[in-house]
C-alpha cells in the first residue's frame, strides 16, 4: 500500500444506468445479495480501511441509498455527494468534498470485481509518476470506422481502459477545473487534455463495468468465484 499521502477514493455512481434498461439505477441492483454498489465500496475499504471514500449519487436517489444503508446494515463509512448531468459533473463534485493533497482514485461505482492488488498497483504508480490507470488489452480484432467503410487496425496498439484511475490531487483537480466536459469518457483523457503524462497499470478482465442486462448474469458467476 503506498501510505505516505493521504487516498481518497471517489466512487462515482451518479447515473441513470438507461442501458441497462432496469426499474432502479444498476448500482443499487442486488448481485449475490447486496447492491452491486456496497461491493464496490467494500473493495476499496477492504484495500485500506483509512482510505478517505466519497460516494456520488444520483441527487434524486441519496435518500433511497441512506435507506438500502438502513436495510442492508451497510456500515463502512463513507461521505455522500450528488452527482452531476455526465460523469464529468459527477468526478467533479466529488473532487470538491476533496480538501488538502494526497492520491485520488475515480472509480466506477458499477466496477465491483476489482482487486486489491488492482488498487494497490494503480495507487503505487500514482505515487511515483503522478497516475496509474488501469487497463487490460483487447482481446477481439479491432476495425476503425472510416468515411469508406472501416479498416483493419494493429490490436496491440490498443488499451481498453478501466478504473480506477488514480492521480495525484493536484493534477485530477486543476485538469477538471480546466476542461470541457463534453469530450471526455475518462479521467485519463481529461488529465491528458492538460500536458500531463499518463501511466498504465494492468487490470484484470474481472474488471467488468456492470452496463447491459447481460452483464448481471456474469456478475453473479464473478460473485461466486
Ligand atoms: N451523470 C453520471 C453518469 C454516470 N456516472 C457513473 O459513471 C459510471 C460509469 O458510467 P455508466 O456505466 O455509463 O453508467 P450510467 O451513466 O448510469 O449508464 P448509462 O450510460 O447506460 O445510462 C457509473 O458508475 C455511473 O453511475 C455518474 O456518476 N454520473
Ligand atoms: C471510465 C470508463 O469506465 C473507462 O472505461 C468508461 O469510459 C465509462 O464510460 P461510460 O460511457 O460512462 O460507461
Amino acid at each position: 500500500m503506498a501510505q505516505q499521502l493521504p487516498e481518497y477514493a471517489i466512487i462515482v455512481a451518479g447515473g441513470s444506468g438507461s442501458r441497462m434498461q432496469h426499474d432502479v439505477p444498476k448500482q443499487f441492483i442486488p448481485v449475490a445479495g447486496k447492491p452491486i454498489l456496497m461491493h464496490t465500496i467494500e473493495r476499496f475499504y477492504n484495500y485500506n480501511p483509512t482510505i478517505r471514500l466519497i460516494v456520488v449519487l444520483p441527487k434524486e436517489q441519496l435518500t433511497t441509498w441512506r435507506e438500502l444503508c438502513k436495510e442492508y446494515n451497510f456500515t463502512v463509512f463513507h461521505m455522500m455527494v450528488p452527482g452531476g448531468a455526465t460523469r464529468f459533473g459527477s468526478v467533479k463534485n466529488g473532487l470538491d468534498a476533496v480538501m488538502g493533497d494526497g492520491l485520488i482514485a475515480v472509480h466506477d461505482g458499477v466496477r465491483p470485481f476489482v482487486e486489491t492488488e488492482t488498487i494497490e498497483a494503480a495507487f503505487e504508480a500514482a505515487a511515483n509518476f503522478g497516475s496509474g490507470v488501469v487497463a487490460v488489452s483487447p482481446k477481439d480484432s479491432i476495425r476503425e470506422m472510416t468515411p469508406e467503410g472501416s479498416k483493419a487496425v494493429p490490436r496491440a496498439n490498443y488499451k481498453l481502459m478501466q478504473t480506477p484511475q488514480v492521480f495525484k490531487a493536484g493534477i485530477l483537480k486543476k485538469a477538471y477545473e480546466q476542461s470541457e466536459q463534453d469530450y471526455f469518457t475518462d479521467d485519463a483523457s481529461v488529465v491528458e487534455s492538460i500536458g500531463e503524462t499518463i501511466t498504465l497499470v494492468e487490470g484484470s478482465y474481472r474488471n467488468i463495468k456492470i452496463t447491459t442486462p447481460e452483464d448481471l448474469i456474469l456478475a453473479e458467476a464473478f460473485a461466486k468465484v
